[in-house]
């Protein structure tokens, strides 16, 4: 359903108020060619009735010619940010910025981050916007989880469909999203609600099976026959199934890097408001379907890249996986069973 202009701009005011702006704080909104121009618009007038200094940074879009769909996620690294170092210094002369364009995956934000500023990407349609407002139980939930997470120094993933994973944990730190940048140096997304870490490098082993609705992003599609990823040392060796894993081997040797096989950022997913259901009801090109990132209970897994915590894999494809239906347990003890959160009992909706 359509969102008003007005209904977006209150939206904006209590996400950026979650976001501690008021009137000591200066506001960039990061803008390109291709950013949803109500957004913009919307966070603008929000900062400025929050009393905040305000200023709009617009970039020229950036099209790399091999990435491929619209997708943000798709094509990571490379962003209409890279080797704007003026840019980059206005950007960073802010106390939060508004993203708009998705700077998600790129060096230029963690060296942002590193200078205190924090950075609020949104990029979802109005309406997903505002089925999945944040709150601060949100961040107390998420919050709860990580406490886990931080702790844990292995995590073992099964479900009935035949995944048996593993990895070690603790050489990573664990990144939480509930959906506002209140903490100086935070980066976060609105809308979100999960939580993940990445495996110790060489660690990830084992099998991956991708069941009947599971999902594959940036693809926008529902699995519908069993695809199995067979897992060693931190790398997928192998890709067996039908339709959907020929497709996958395709698209991911495309890159001719062997590093899109790297495992990525493990977590799971914690927050209600997000629905399986809801990459079915939206065109591709809509924003990066969220929902199936943040459902309750999916344990999502992703590929490629991870430089945004210091890995040295620096690679552009980047696969987002959740699954539904999964065991996932941290140094033998259980978060989620069957698709459903039962721990710590503070995450639990
Ligand atoms: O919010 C996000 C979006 C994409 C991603 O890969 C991680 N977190
Ligand atoms: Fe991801």
């Amino acid at each position: 359903m359509p969102v008003s202009d007005r209904e977006l701009t209150q939206m904006f005011e209590r996400v950026l108020t979650l976001s501690k702006v008021d009137k000591t704080q200066s506001v960039a909104v990061l803008k390109s060619d291709y950013s949803n121009p109500r957004i913009v618009r919307a966070a603008m007038d929000a900062a400025q009735r929050l009393g905040a200094n305000v200023y709009g940074v617009e970039l020229p879009a950036f099209n790399h010619p091999r990435a491929m769909g619209m997708d943000m996620t798709a094509y990571c690294g490379d962003t209409p940010l890279t080797g704007n170092l003026a840019a980059q210094r206005a950007l960073e002369a802010a106390d939060l910025i508004v993203d708009t364009m998705m700077l998600l995956h790129s060096p230029e934000q963690e060296q942002i981050l590193k200078t205190g500023t924090r950075i609020l990407l949104a990029v979802e349609p109005p309406e997903v916007l505002a089925r999945i407002m944040p709150t601060e139980e949100d961040k107390l939930r998420v919050n709860a989880a990580a406490d886990r997470l931080k702790r844990a120094r292995s995590i073992a993933v099964t479900s009935k469909a035949g995944s048996d994973f593993r990895a070690t944990l603790g050489q990573y730190p664990t990144v939480t999203e509930y959906g506002f940048a209140d903490e100086p140096g935070r980066w976060d997304h609105w809308p979100s609600g999960f939580l993940f870490s990445w495996p110790d490098e060489g660690s990830a082993e084992g099998t991956l099976v991708l069941d009947v609705g599971d999902i594959l992003l940036p693809f926008k599609t529902y699995v519908r026959e069993k695809v199995t990823l067979e897992i060693e040392e931190g790398f997928i060796r192998r890709i067996h199934g039908g339709f959907e894993a020929e497709y996958l081997r395709d698209y991911m040797a495309y890159f001719k890097d062997p590093e899109v096989y790297g495992i990525s950022h493990i977590g799971w997913g914690l927050q209600p408001r997000a629905q399986w259901t809801a990459m079915g009801l939206h065109d591709k090109n809509d924003g990066m379907c969220m929902d199936a990132r943040a459902f309750y209970g999916n344990f999502l897994f992703s590929t490629g890249p991870n430089t945004e915590v210091g890995g040295s894999r620096k690679t552009p494809c980047h696969m987002d996986i959740p699954l539904r239906g999964c065991d996932i347990l941290l140094d033998g003890e259980p978060v989620v069973l069957a698709g459903d959160v039962v721990a710590p009992e503070a995450s639990r909706a």
